[in-house]
């Protein structure tokens, strides 16, 4: 059978990651582009070993947290489309259960990483190795296991020959729009460093084609009929318009027939908010505009959507007596959502045959759609020059903070500046094509109602895991993707303090990123959500025991690593501040105080979460009551 090559499975595998090639739409591209690592004693003697031997095109960079290195590996899947990977290696134990989160943020976004963690010894000769977890039920289960429920596929590797039918079932997810998700390949380490004869042939080259999923005939004819019978349908413009690259076919229709679209987080910027049908972002954090057609509409076209909650509004958004889904996606499971009438096909080509079939056939929403973008329009003219006041100031997130308590913050940080007007300027004052950022807090809000992007695909928004510290970590992936271009990292304080490892990384590879950390001295979103529910301030502000408001030095922190700092706390200093990061070559943080409650807040929307049923709080009881009226109105699946 042919000829061998004897090599370790560590070598085998970086062999082969060199030789995985993806082609789409006619163009061929290598798919690993490189590999984040960690080392400890699970992977630097194998995986290790086979990189300094020899890492063929296979770019390598050393993480300083296994979470914050795995989602720089998202990141880089999330811009290039899906197209591209990154792979990550870490040491056994710790390091891989270090993933599990970032698993998680990959998973729930559908996005493309190949996790590679060491396990533990296959031959079991040296059991407990140090950092084992030594289960009594059985030996044959490992940290890895955790990795399972988050991984789209999951294998483990106790000999060496495995690989090569482990790692073609991993390409082939890795690979396919439908399942796109984290692939782990778990793989011992002394198996690591074993040699074996691999036959010549599972080096070749090879490429995994994505053809584009067609829609059937009857799904168009029932699409168009389904269109034809709307009076007010409405594009909701999803990630999947993104990785499907159809922003020009979605404006081609939306323009034809005069359909407004809505965004989702992971929808926004793939049509650029400058364009005249955009109504912006939707739902729970969408814009009013949005979220008053949605009312409006008796379809809604769904196009590469997963209908989160925050999207529907926990599925309040919509008149659901009377509106209906059409959902285009290439996953049949999404596309069944809210009693859809499913077209399961890659958007691009589903809107470029629907283009023609509705001649003759307009939406009736007409002047709705400048009359609403005139209010939002308005609506963000005044948030963008929010003032302070000491005495009578109300605002946005109102009744939860007294004017004695925002005045207490005002002095401990020593900023009178709201997050509104900040967060505007920022937009204003950055170059148009720079990437922006964000996952988590308070700031996703603001971003998805108040944030224009004139180009197409600087949105970038992890939202469907929401995981805090994601801000740092992806704004190095995302720099990578595209090392010409500004990239900026939206980031609270809370998420800076969970995670922000990867600024090191970033400023050890003059990879430059920009972080924009917004701090309001605590949690502040979720302050928010417990005192809307009734609850007092309990646990969200960053308060000493002794109940002082903290006020941290974060622009010393980031110093410290080799950044260069600003500390910008009026609009101007914001804008200043900016300009001159623009001009470094390094990585830069712009530390600005924010006072809280100065937030988005409201847009008629609602967020179904857990409230007590029992409380000796009226307000909590209020809450509650609301909660029970809202679920009459709610679809109930
Ligand atoms: C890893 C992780 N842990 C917990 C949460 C829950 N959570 C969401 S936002 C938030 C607070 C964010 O604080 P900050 O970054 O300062 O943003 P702010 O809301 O103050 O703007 C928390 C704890 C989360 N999303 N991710
Ligand atoms: O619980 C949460 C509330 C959201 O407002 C926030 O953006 C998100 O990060 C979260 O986890
Ligand atoms: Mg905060």
């Amino acid at each position: 059978m042919g000829n061998k090559i004897r090599m370790t499975t560590a070598q085998a595998l970086i062999k082969f990651l060199n030789q995985q090639y993806i082609h789409i739409d006619g163009r061929e591209t290598p798919f690993v582009e490189g590999i984040f690592t960690i080392f400890g004693h699970g992977n630097v003697l194998g995986i290790g070993q086979a990189l300094e031997q020899d890492a063929g095109h296979l770019k390598v960079f050393q993480g300083k947290n296994e979470q914050g290195m795995a989602h720089a590996a998202i990141a880089y899947a999330k811009e290039n489309l899906r197209q591209k990977i990154y792979a990550v290696s870490t040491s056994s134990g710790p390091g891989s259960a270090n993933l599990v989160t970032a698993a998680g943020t990959a998973l729930a976004n559908n996005l493309p990483v190949l996790f590679l963690p060491a396990d533990t010894f296959a031959t079991r000769q040296p059991d407990p190795v140090l950092q084992q977890i030594e289960q009594e039920y059985s030996m044959a289960v490992t940290t890895n296991d955790a990795l399972q429920p988050v991984s789209r596929y999951w294998d483990r590797v106790t000999r060496p020959e495995q690989l090569m039918s482990t790692l073609i079932r991993g390409f082939e997810v890795l690979t396919d729009p439908v399942k796109s998700g984290p692939v782990t390949i778990c793989i011992s380490q002394d198996v690591e460093g074993e040699a074996f004869d691999f036959d010549e042939t599972f080096f070749e080259k090879r490429v995994h084609y994505v053809d584009r999923l067609q829609p059937s005939e009857r799904e168009l004819e029932a699409a168009e009929h389904l269109i034809r019978s709307s009076r007010k349908p409405l594009i909701l413009v999803g990630g999947g318009v993104k990785y499907s690259e159809a922003r020009d076919e979605v404006i081609a229709f939306s323009k034809k027939y005069d359909i407004p679209l809505v965004e989702t987080q992971a929808g926004k910027s793939a049509v650029e908010s400058t364009f005249e049908n955009n109504l912006g972002g939707m739902g729970i954090t969408g814009t009013l505009a949005a979220n008053k057609a949605a009312r409006l509409a008796d379809l809604v076209i769904g196009i590469g959507t997963r209908y989160t909650d925050f999207a529907t509004s926990s599925k309040t958004a919509f008149d659901f007596d009377r509106t209906k889904f059409l959902n285009i996606n290439v996953s049949r499971m999404q596309a069944y959502k809210l009693d859809g009438l499913q077209v399961v096909a890659d958007a691009k080509s589903a809107l470029s045959k629907l283009y023609d079939r509705l001649d003759g056939y307009v939406s009736e929403f007409g002047t709705i759609i400048p009359e609403l973008q005139k209010e939002w329009d308005e609506e963000r003219s005044r948030l963008a020059k929010v003032e302070f006041k000491r005495s009578g100031f109300v605002p946005e997130v109102k009744q939860h903070f007294t004017q004695e308590t925002m005045n207490e913050y005002a002095d401990a940080l020593k900023s009178d500046m709201a997050q509104t007007t900040a967060l505007i300027a920022v937009n204003d004052t950055i170059d148009k094509d720079s990437i922006i950022v964000s996952s988590a807090g308070s700031l996703p809000g603001d971003l998805q109602r108040l944030w224009k992007s004139e180009v197409s695909n600087t949105y970038h928004l992890e939202y469907g895991y929401s995981c805090m510290g994601y801000e740092i970590s992806g704004a190095l992936g995302i720099k990578l993707a595209n090392p010409d271009r500004e990239v900026y990292s939206i980031v609270g304080d809370g998420s800076f303090l969970m995670l922000h490892s990867e600024l090191i990384t970033a400023i050890q590879y003059h990879q430059k990123i920009n972080v924009l950390l917004f701090d309001n001295s605590g949690f502040g979103c979720i302050n928010n959500l417990q005192m809307d529910h009734g609850s007092g301030s309990y646990y969200c502000e960053f308060r000493t025991q002794d109940n002082q408001i903290m006020n941290i030095d974060y622009a010393k922190v980031a110093e410290a690593y080799g950044a260069k700092v600003y500390r910008a706390n009026t609009v101007e200093e914001v804008k200043a501040a900016l300009e001159d990061a623009k001009k470094q070559k390094n990585s830069t943080l712009i530390e600005m105080k924010v006072l809280p409650k100065t937030m988005t807040d409201g847009y008629d929307s609602w967020w179904h979460v857990g409230v007590a049923e029992v409380s000796d709080r009226e307000g909590i009881q209020r809450a509650y009551q609301r909660k029970v009226d809202m679920l009459k109105k709610s679809k109930q699946y």
